[in-house]
């Protein structure tokens, strides 16, 4: 995909949006966005300030809504919520398969569950899952669909810290693997150091501040540079840095938990 120049051509582009629910004001105000194929893109942003919309609006969930402006995307998007949203009256694997329209749909599917960790529950129904598991079948319901591009609502906003930490090694596996660019939004500041390859932040309405991240310095938060890229986007967010604060948890100890 590069052009004359060279450039690649992004797999997200965005210009000019506009998005509003009533006259009182703009919930997006003229927002820029491109993202590379293969781009890992981390949204953070305060409670309000348009993370969903925008990423409703590229996912094409935003009927009702009024707006302008420019959305260029992939013709393969998969989206996940912070729900699952399997179908509680379908069995695993045709909640996994719904709406795949090619001849080996089933053995994909099947090889999509191995593949988050959920090998041999095809037949289970949604409700005997674990949130984690639910999790896990939602991102198999998307990656079996080869998307270019993932977007990724607070997908694991619902998990508990460990649980957590082991999703974050599975998508970052499965991201390698699969290579779609993904736009992930999340209120967890850590999670997106982790995870992403870039990290923008929303406020009022457009890219206030954004941020490549240094692939080495990233994985762990003993790294001073975690710490500085940290503070940094707890001051763009207008939080205080409680990092060191007595009790906290570690992510090196949960990191150490989740492996044991
Ligand atoms: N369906 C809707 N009708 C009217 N207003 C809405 C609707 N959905 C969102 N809004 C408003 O648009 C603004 C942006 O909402 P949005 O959900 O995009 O924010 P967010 O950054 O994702 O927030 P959070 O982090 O709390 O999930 C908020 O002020 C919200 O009240």
């Amino acid at each position: 995909m590069a052009s004359h120049t060279g450039e690649l051509t992004p797999a997200v582009r965005v210009k000019d949006l506009h998005r509003s629910f009533n006259k009182a004001g703009g919930v997006l105000n003229g927002l820029d966005l491109d993202i590379a194929p293969g781009e890992f893109v981390a949204l953070l942003g305060r409670s309000g300030s348009g993370k969903s919309t925008l990423l409703r609006a590229l996912a094409g969930l935003d009927r009702g809504v009024t707006g302008t402006g420019r959305i260029e995307v992939p013709e393969k998007v998969s989206v996940v919520f912070q729900d699952s949203r399997l179908l509680p009256w379908k069995r695993l694997l045709d909640n996994v398969t719904l709406g795949l329209r090619v001849a080996n749909a089933a053995e994909r599917g099947v090889q999509a569950l191995a593949e988050v960790g959920v090998a041999g529950r095809e037949k289970a129904w949604p409700h005997e899952l674990s949130g984690g598991e639910q999790q896990r079948a939602a991102l198999a319901r998307s990656l079996v669909r080869d998307p270019e591009l993932l977007l990724a609502d607070e997908p694991f906003g619902a998990l508990d810290a460990l649980t957590r930490i082991r999703m974050h090694t599975l998508l970052r596996k499965l991201c390698e693997v699969h290579q779609p660019a993904v736009l992930l939004v999340t209120h967890d500041v850590d999670e997106a150091i982790v995870l992403a390859d870039r990290v923008i932040v929303l406020d009022d309405g457009v890219v206030r501040h954004d941020a490549r991240i240094d692939i080495h310095g990233r994985r762990s938060q003993a790294d001073p540079a975690f710490a500085r890229l940290r503070a940094q986007l707890l001051t763009e967010l207008g939080v205080e840095d409680d990092h060191d604060a007595p009790g906290r948890p570690t992510r090196a100890h949960l990191d150490e938990r989740a492996a044991s």
